[in-house]
């Protein structure tokens, strides 16, 4: 395990061998899902992907220009596919799009074959964080603060379906990544017993 855990920490990341499922991130836009699972991955020395990256590659298209000259519905198709795929691959940390769990057969899926982590965050957070770079097709709108609220009506429901909840803050990235490792370890243990 990572020279970088405590020894508690260390404890928490050795129990977490036993469940071999992999690590999937949910969550609205700017939550943290990439920045986060990357470290959460090198904690835990599992491989790190992240699902728009993957499409990214795939397709040599940015998600912006998939949107634009395929449609979001093409785009939702592909981020189905590609989280399927990888969820059957080795134990690995998945850091998802912020729409990937909104689709029920994934939903599904992710509830049989991992453990899910809703990383969630208050709006004004995800304003701030998303603000910088306009990488986000669903957010050029005359109103992305409105936008980004009708998405959390939407879809903080759904998100709530999640094996774990974690909240998200402008805290540093260990702290939320070693708040997961604990209440991964805690839900294996209690799976464990049960
Ligand atoms: N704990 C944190 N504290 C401060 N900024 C963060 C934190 N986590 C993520 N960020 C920043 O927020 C932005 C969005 O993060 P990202 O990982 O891309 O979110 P997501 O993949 O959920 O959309 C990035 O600029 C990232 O550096
Ligand atoms: O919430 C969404 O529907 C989306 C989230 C984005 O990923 P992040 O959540 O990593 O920003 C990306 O998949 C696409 O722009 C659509
Ligand atoms: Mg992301």
């Amino acid at each position: 395990m990572s020279e970088t855990l405590g020894p508690a920490d260390r404890e928490d990341a050795a129990d977490l061998g036993r469940g071999a499922r992999s690590v999937v991130l949910v969550g609205l836009m700017g939550a943290g899902k990439t920045t986060i699972g990357r470290r959460l991955a090198q904690l835990l020395e599992l491989p790190f992907v992240d699902t728009d990256q993957e499409i990214e590659d795939a397709a040599r298209m940015s998600v912006a220009e998939l949107f634009a000259a395929y449609g979001e519905p093409e785009f939702r198709a592909l981020e189905a596919r590609v989280v399927a795929r990888l969820v059957e691959g080795g134990r690995q940390v998945i850091a998802t799009g912020g729409g990937a769990y909104m689709n029920e057969g994934t939903r599904r899926l992710l509830r049989e074959r991992s453990v899910t982590v809703w990383l969630k965050a208050d709006l004004d957070t995800l304003m701030e964080r998303v603000a910088k770079r306009p990488t986000r097709p669903l957010l050029r709108t005359a109103d992305p603060r409105g936008t980004l609220r009708d998405l959390m009506d939407k879809r903080y429901p759904v998100y709530a379906q999640a094996d774990l909840h974690i909240h998200s803050r402008n805290v540093k990235r260990d702290v939320i990544a070693r708040e997961i490792i604990q209440s991964l370890a805690r839900h294996d243990r209690a799976k464990a017993a049960s």
